[in-house]
């Protein structure tokens, strides 16, 4: 067994004096997981940023919570590996805060969550005990796995303290392609067919509106290789065998400029060209913040459905709103709506929820698919979980946590 701490003595502190600890990592969430509310004290991972091992043979990672996404893909890069997880944040972000948000990213649609990729963790509890559940195993039937109630639970449980991760082979071949659709209907029908025919190959497909691809422009100066369309998507393969792969990619971008579902776009080999494209799509969040107060939404909904939301948003807030812009997984099925205005507006706010939400879990999607609940959105949680499944959340909660330290005021109601 490995064991990076036996007893974690902040903790035991806090615990014996009835203080309330806040973890934090890289502090990128976007739902308040990671900012004290009142006078909690902040944890914060970020010296405990030490790589443990590498497998080379299994490609499991094991390091510490406070190790720097970025970090951790160019250390995995030098040995043929990469990271499962792949985020705008990367930078910046902590693997512990990836862990404990359950982070999806631009990676997810090929080597899933990391619900199936994290294999074990070393998590501190309330008290101080650390729990050692960092097993690197691929296969472990041995009673409950009780690292997936750590793994989203945004550190109100426990502090994910180390992880064992399994990683991809890097891949030989990346391969970009940047396209535009003239409608939704013809987005998703290019997502139908670059599955059909690019298999096991496609790594992303990501989506933007134009009005995204505007505010990119307008405050960040980035410049688009293809313009004039109203939505834009960026296709990702990435494989072992540059030549398959082209010809793959060549004969779908044939098909789908030949019957019509993309007009325009740009291919991309090399990897300047590559990051470029990827930023066009990767620092819309960024552009976002040059544009006003933003009100951020992260939803999943049945894929067909995506879109009307943001359309019937618009519509609904007409010129109250700056911007209301749509983007973001669609291979996951995961919208992220934003809205912007000059200033926060309280009757702005109560025009979009609970309509929002509301339009969610008529179509029975998630208030939050990849950014968790956080300090933001704990108040909602009932438009996606039965009362239940609430219910039996408060009861993990009162079990592990006792006394209430562990970042209180997130992700479950107030009032439990
Ligand atoms: O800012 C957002 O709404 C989304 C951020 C991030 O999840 C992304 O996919 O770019
Ligand atoms: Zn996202």
């Amino acid at each position: 067994m490995h064991k990076t701490s036996e007893t974690f003595f902040p903790f035991r502190y806090c615990y014996e004096r009835n203080l309330a600890v806040n973890p934090q990592g890289g502090n990128t969430g976007l739902v308040g997981g990671s900012v004290p509310v009142f006078d909690e004290i902040i944890l914060s991972t970020v010296l405990m940023n030490r790589i443990i091992s590498f497998d080379k043979v299994s490609g499991i990672l094991v390091c510490q919570a406070g190790c720097v996404l970025e970090k951790l893909n160019e250390y995995l890069e030098e040995q043929g590996f990469i990271m499962p997880l792949d985020l705008g944040a990367k930078g910046s972000c902590h693997i512990g805060g990836n862990v404990a948000t359950n982070a999806g990213g631009l990676r997810l649609l090929r080597y899933g969550s990391l619900r199936g990729t994290v294999l074990g963790l070393e998590v501190v509890l309330g008290d101080g005990s650390a729990l050692d559940c960092l097993a690197s195993l691929r296969k472990d039937n041995t009673g409950y796995d009780l690292k997936q109630l750590f793994i989203g639970s945004e550190g109100t449980l426990g502090v994910v303290t180390a992880v064992s991760i399994l990683c991809p082979q890097k891949p030989k071949a990346v391969n970009l392609a940047f396209l535009g659709c003239q409608s939704f209907a013809k987005v998703l029908e290019t997502f139908t067919t670059c599955r059909a025919m690019l298999g096991e190959i496609l790594s992303a497909y990501e989506f933007m509106d134009e009005k995204c691809m505007e505010l990119v422009e307008r405050h960040l100066k980035l410049s688009s290789p293809v313009t004039g369309s109203p939505f834009y998507v960026l296709i990702e393969t990435s494989g072992s065998n540059s030549t398959h792969d082209e010809e793959k990619l060549n004969n779908f971008l044939e098909r789908a400029m030949t019957s019509g579902l993309v007009t325009d776009g740009t291919v991309a080999t090399d990897d300047k060209k590559i990051k470029a494209l990827w930023s066009l799509r990767e620092r819309i969040t960024e552009a976002l913040t040059h544009d006003g107060c933003v009100y951020k939404y992260d939803i999943s909904l049945p894929v067909g459905k995506l879109y009307d939301l943001v359309t019937d948003t618009r519509a609904r807030l007409g010129r109250s709103a700056k911007n209301v812009v749509g983007y973001g997984h669609l291979g996951d099925g995961n919208l992220h709506l934003n809205i912007t205005a000059e200033s926060y507006s309280h009757s702005l706010l109560d025009a979009i929820e609970p309509f929002v939400y509301e339009w969610t879990a008529r179509y029975n999607g998630s208030i939050s698919a990849e950014h968790g609940l956080g300090f933001k959105k704990k108040q909602f949680i009932q438009y996606s979980k039965a009362s239940e499944a609430v219910f039996l959340m408060q009861r993990f909660k009162a079990m592990l946590d006792p006394k209430g330290i562990l970042n209180p005021y997130k992700t479950l109601p107030s009032g439990s």
